[in-house]
């Protein structure tokens, strides 16, 4: 095992480190006795091990930031009053601090290093080195990462490194600009980046998403939330994208199709290819009969967070006393029907927009035309499901632009601009799937939107009768093979239809005002007529 060096990132005095553990290494760390606190991992009935990450259990958004510098200055999409985001601007003097706390936090103790590759293109991929002082961190990002063959982990040069000082705080938040103890901070020119006071895996994950979406697009690489699947064959590419809660990994994982990735996908000119080499799917009444392939995926080597387990390893994926966002990673190859050795498929024939309406307004599936595409992938009208981000208690709607702002490094333009190029190509055609709530003040169901996804990717939607919705007009289906037709047309669900009626002109008044934030340019103007009309 090659040897490592940790001196030259600062951090010094260290009497072990754990470089690159086995799988079974892991689990003898993790659960190693002894272990207090957060640390400790508990070996549950399905052999995957169930830890606790802590007062965090979701990203803490407003804890991050960007150092800005002459790099990122007119780069970054930077958080204003005209438009705010997650793009805190932080200054090189506050790095430089940030960075000192995280180095003497992690020297002189015992530490775990992984290396990963974030892209499954060797062209694009960054690698990525991570350092950490709590075992399950460790199994985490090696589950979520992908893995270098022995060959590459003999020549690894990191282009990026993540100092995870989960267990420092910074108590001088204050005169430093920052919003709290808590802070993940990049630096795009130096390629860092250090989390401190948060031990939510997402932060990792996550992290490495959104300098993805820093640098792929600048390389002309569409860069994408969303998950992604290909037909048995391997030829016909379906993507899902979707903020947390949707059902990207959910409905990805599909018997029927080949799995790419559940979570971040870049498509450049060979096709669609998974950022991660591992899944990250919410657990939360987490159903054998309705998702059976991630169920079987919760075995041995799986990760477990925020689940509740008795003293006898039983769990009860019902209990939310911790939090919502209940999560498990493992690494891909636990779903059995995947894309293999590498995760990629050719360019997307379908794209398949996410949205869980907590207004229960939108139809369970419209077809878009071009420029409602556009329009719709700009909007990413969704709700925020409860859990994932901190002080998320009920689903709440909100306009996350690309169905990810929270992740977008560059304007939200670029990912369209980039996203309808490749479209525009393969002829991709485009939906937008409501897999919230409906008339019946219920979530739709995982069947029937299952149902929806079929019907989509086997061509059936294109041959249904349709017709058009008010104010949004968008053509929906009125009967599909598998879905109760009572629901395609979402004012059936209601016991009056006026009630959607109400609902739907103040949903439709909330899109008008959003979108005026696009109006600043021609592009952004001649994309009003798409969107809906009072
Ligand atoms: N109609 C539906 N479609 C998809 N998921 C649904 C639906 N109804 C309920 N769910 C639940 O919503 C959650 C979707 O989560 P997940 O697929 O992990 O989302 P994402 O990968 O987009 O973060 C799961 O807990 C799933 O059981
Ligand atoms: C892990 C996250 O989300 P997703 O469910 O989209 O993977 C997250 O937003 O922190
Ligand atoms: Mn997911």
């Amino acid at each position: 095992m090659a040897k490592i060096d940790l001196s030259k990132y600062g951090i010094t005095g260290t009497p072990e480190i754990v470089y690159n553990p086995s799988y079974e290494e892991l689990f003898e760390e993790e659960t190693k006795p002894g272990l207090t606190g957060y640390e400790k991992g508990q070996v549950t009935e399905l052999g995957a091990v169930n830890v606790m990450t802590g007062i965090y259990t979701g990203r803490s958004p407003k804890d991050k930031f960007i150092v800005m510098d002459e790099n990122s200055r007119d780069t970054v999409w930077w958080t204003s009053d005209e438009y705010k985001n997650d793009n805190h601007p932080a200054s090189e003097e506050t790095w430089k601090v940030v960075k000192e706390i995280a180095q003497k936090e992690l020297s002189n103790k015992k530490l775990y290093v992984v290396d990963g590759f974030c892209g499954a293109n060797k062209d694009t991929r960054m690698a990525v080195r991570f350092i950490m002082e709590v075992a399950w961190q460790a199994h985490f990002v090696r589950n979520m990462f992908i893995k270098p063959t022995a060959e590459e982990q003999e020549n690894f040069e990191p282009d990026f490194v993540v100092y995870n000082a989960s267990k420092a705080k910074v108590t001088n938040y204050k005169e430093l600009g920052l919003n709290s103890e808590t802070a993940v901070v990049f630096n795009v020119t130096s390629k860092e980046q250090v989390i401190i006071n948060t031990w939510y895996g997402g932060e990792m994950k996550k992290g490495m998403f959104s300098m993805m979406n820093y640098f792929m697009p600048l390389k002309g690489i569409a860069s994408m939330h969303c998950s992604a699947n290909t037909d048995l064959d391997g030829k016909n590419t379906a993507v899902f994208f979707g903020l947390s809660g949707t059902g990207k990994t959910t409905l990805s994982t599909d018997p029927k199709r080949l799995l790419i990735g559940d979570d971040e996908h870049g498509w450049d000119d060979n096709g669609v290819f998974n950022y991660e080499g591992g899944c990250y799917a919410k657990v939360i009444n987490l159903d054998k009969d309705s998702e059976p392939d991630i169920y079987n995926a919760i075995r041995r080597d799986a990760l477990l967070e925020n689940v509740t387990v008795d003293e006898n390893g039983k769990i009860d994926f019902a209990d939310k006393s911790v939090t919502e966002n209940t999560r498990v990673s493992y690494p891909i190859d636990h779903i059995e029907k995947i894309v293999k050795p590498i995760s990629h498929g050719p360019a997307a024939e379908n794209v398949i927009f996410l949205s869980a309406d907590a207004f229960g307004v939108l139809p369970p599936v419209s077809v878009l035309t071009p420029e409602q595409t556009k329009y719709y992938f700009l909007s990413g009208f969704t709700a925020k499901l409860a859990g994932t981000e901190r002080g998320i208690t009920e689903p709440t709607p909100t306009f996350s632009a690309c169905f990810g702002q929270a992740f977008l490094e560059l304007h939200p333009t670029k990912y369209a601009e980039e996203l309808v190029k490749r479209m525009e190509k393969s002829g991709a055609k485009a939906y937008l799937v409501n897999t919230g709530w409906n008339g019946t003040g219920k979530r739709i169901s995982i069947k029937d939107t299952r149902g929806i996804i079929d019907a989509i990717l086997n061509g059936d939607v294109q041959k249904a009768p349709t017709k058009k919705i008010p104010y949004f007009d968008f053509e929906v289906p009125t009967e599909l093979p598998g879905v109760d037709s009572g629901i395609l047309d979402p004012r059936d669900t209601y016991q009056d239809a006026s009630e959607w009626d109400e609902k739907a002109k103040d949903l439709a008044q909330r899109f008008i005002k959003n979108f005026a934030k696009y109006e600043g340019n021609e592009a952004g103007k001649a994309l009003v007529a798409a969107g809906p009309k009072l």
